[in-house]
């Protein structure tokens, strides 16, 4: 037997083998490995979480990560039954996600504060047992709060329904309370459901612009215990901005004039706007409608009309360098996007695409029409003050070295695909071939082609003497081919200068109608090497107009699109407030959001704003961890851990 097993010993792999003796010196230590890893391979898998188009909007991202897209609420439901009120579940559901204001609250509200204490500890731990079942009671202790983990691991594993274990179980809830110690330790619990009830949370991209929290968003995700982030097409205008891109920067700034948030710029980021200010006030002391911003609160009158000038000026800054953008790279194909040289200033007028437009502003005191992409020397300043404040923003760069740690153009992740913008096909539905330096590229490679550019480009970006080394970031935000916009142009310009409404439209990339198509989607998925039948693709970036009758579901459900709004200037495309997606081990659900209230609706009425949650797949039989990626890498583990045991076994091991 042994020499059979030598003949048969490949002696590279004798070599790894020996190398994980090294972990694993002895039999014993091998096989107990081997139990643990079996184990976890039958437990269920954990509940993933797909957010998309948060779009800065900070209190509905906030509520629907503690909520757990109504994934809590569902659990208290299943607990509670109908043995406890609608209200009294509510309340609880409101306490998990605002643990601090709602005990807060209680001390005024509540007549009996430990009886409320001793109810509230006990329903706490019932919902904690519940979302932590799933896990091994290693990560399970992993994730308990530093301080509560003795007590805490005694209350998850107690049986209390045995006779003689519940007067313990009920003597430690009590000295919590007797001790002072209710308040923290029903924050801490609560904080370890939210923890608990989700395993992976996925960002589908443009977590950036139009919202005023996008900071604090990052913040939060950089606090997150386990997230990945798909790029979407605002995020990498931000990641351009970062690296040093003026035209990023300026197009950054565009949009926080836009909707009112530059306030926000200067105190979240200390970017030092006051440069521009001066420059804008001095340059267009008129102020035109179209450039005020849309805010949600009423601005006082004085303010908007600043933030208009500068509003403005950032804009003309921002199509000049777009011009520049152009003329340098004419392979991107983007001509047709010069137009501050197709204006004709003494009639008034634009030339967009052959059809000549009246504009409804004819102030471009910058603008010298012989040479119309040229900076001012006023502007070039401006920029480069701006630049230095970007380029040197340490807060800015912790979020961009997230966005690209964690963040990728796309992701393949336990059977499903996820990407924000879409794969850029040609008008009869094939992978668009795009040339890119001295070669072309389509499908994944294209993708796998925009995400290692922008990477370099991260990369150098200290030593980057030229703009055009950072215009990948600019391609990626607005060109024809990218698969983060996936449409032929963005019509910026025509939005601020022309009021016919036809000038304004934006033709969708062939793919936003293939992707209806059942076949298309399989094609796509196995471009990225699925082909199980349940694999799916999640899209974020085209707002779902549910008031149209549009489904996030397409493709006989191998597509999700999940933009259904969250951010507010889009609610009234959508009708609702956004879509999440919640895939666990029973299979896939779909949350369809309204539009959110504030905290403190919930915390005071206990509101949620899942308005409904529909079951998109459910799977027979439970999937187990085995069925996921870590779980096939797990399984190889368990492989090669057999062999070392065999080779322990038969003396090759010693
Ligand atoms: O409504 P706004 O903020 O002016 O933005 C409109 C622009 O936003 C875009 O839709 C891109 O943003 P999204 O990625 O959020 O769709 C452009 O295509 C369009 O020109
Ligand atoms: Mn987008």
């Amino acid at each position: 037997m042994k020499t059979e097993l030598k003949e048969t010993m490949d002696p590279t792999e004798l070599k790894y083998l020996k190398l994980l003796a090294k972990q694993f010196p002895n039999i014993q230590d091998a096989s107990r490995e081997i139990i643990n890893l079996e184990a976890i391979l039958n437990l269920p898998k954990g509940t993933e979480h797909f957010l998309s188009d948060i779009h800065g909007e900070v209190e509905p991202f906030l509520h629907i990560l503690k909520s757990g897209s109504g994934i809590i609420r569902k659990k208290i439901d299943e607990i509670m039954g109908s043995t406890v009120s609608q209200k009294e579940k509510n309340g609880l559901a409101a306490l998990i996600y605002y643990p601090q204001e709602v005990l807060e609250r209680q001390l005024v509200l509540e007549p009996d504060l430990n009886d409320y204490y001793e109810v509230t500890l006990h329903r706490l731990v019932l919902v904690c047992r519940e979302v932590s079942s799933k896990y091994t009671r290693s990560k399970v202790r992993k994730a308990l709060p530093k301080g509560f983990e003795y007590i805490m691991e005694e209350l998850l594993h107690e049986q209390e329904n045995e006779p003689n274990k519940f007067q313990y179980y009920d003597k430690i809830i009590k000295t919590i309370i007797e001790i002072g110690q209710a308040q923290p330790f029903i924050v801490a619990l609560s904080e370890l459901v939210q923890r608990l009830a989700i395993d992976r949370l996925h960002i589908i991209g443009d977590i950036y612009d139009r919202g005023s929290g996008a900071s604090v968003i990052m913040d939060k995700l950089m606090g997150y215990h386990s997230v990945d982030i798909q790029w979407g097409n605002h995020d990498v205008v931000w990641m351009g901005a970062c690296a040093g891109s003026t035209l990023c920067i300026a197009n950054a700034i565009r949009i926080s004039a836009r909707y009112g948030n530059l306030d926000v710029m200067e105190e979240d980021y200390g970017i030092n706007l006051l440069p521009l200010a001066k420059f804008a006030l001095e340059t267009y002391p008129e102020v035109e409608d179209q450039f005020l911003p849309k805010s949600k609160e009423p601005l006082l009158e004085q303010e908007a009309k600043m933030i208009a000038q500068m509003h403005k000026a950032i804009s003309v800054m921002m199509f000049k360098l777009e011009g520049q953008f152009i003329l340098r790279n004419p392979e991107m194909g983007m001509d047709d996007r010069l137009l501050l040289d197709k204006i004709d200033h003494a009639a008034g007028t634009v030339e967009v695409g052959g059809k000549t437009y009246p504009m409804n502003c004819r102030v471009f005191p910058t603008l010298d029409p012989a040479d119309p992409h040229a900076l001012t020397p006023e502007e070039a300043e401006v920029l480069q003050k701006l630049r230095s404040s970007f380029v040197g923003n340490d807060k800015l760069q912790q979020h961009v070295d997230f966005l690209f740690s964690h963040g990728s153009g796309y992701l393949v992740f336990n059977n499903n695909l996820l990407y924000h913008g879409c794969i850029p096909l040609d008008e009869d539905g094939e992978f668009a071939s795009v040339r890119l330096g001295t070669k072309s590229y389509k499908g994944k490679a294209l993708l796998d082609k925009f995400e290692k550019l922008a990477r370099e480009a991260y990369g150098r970006r200290r030593e980057i003497g030229e703009q055009q080394e950072l215009d990948i970031f600019w391609y990626l935000w607005t060109g024809p081919y990218s698969s983060l916009f996936g449409k032929k142009a963005m019509t910026t310009f025509e939005r601020y200068f022309i009021e016919d409404p036809e000038a304004h439209k934006e033709e969708k990339n062939p793919y936003y109608t293939f992707m209806e198509d059942e076949a298309f989607c399989k094609k796509v998925l196995r471009e990225f090497g699925l082909e199980d039948p349940r694999a799916r693709i999640v899209n974020g970036h085209v707002p779902v107009k549910v008031r149209k009758g549009e489904s996030p579901v397409k493709a006989n459900g191998r597509l999700i699109v999940i933009d259904g709004g969250l951010s507010r200037a889009y609610q009234k495309v959508t009708g609702i407030a956004g879509y999440t997606l919640i895939y666990n081990s029973h299979g896939m659900l779909i949350a369809a959001h309204e539009p959110f209230q504030s905290a403190k609706d919930s915390i005071e009425n206990g509101t949620d704003i899942v308005s409904s949650l529909s079951i998109l797949e459910n799977y027979p039989g439970r999937l187990r961890v085995a069925d996921t990626d870590v779980g096939k890498m797990l399984q190889e583990d368990v492989e090669d851990l057999k062999k070392l045991l065999k080779a322990y076994q038969l003396g090759f091991i010693k």
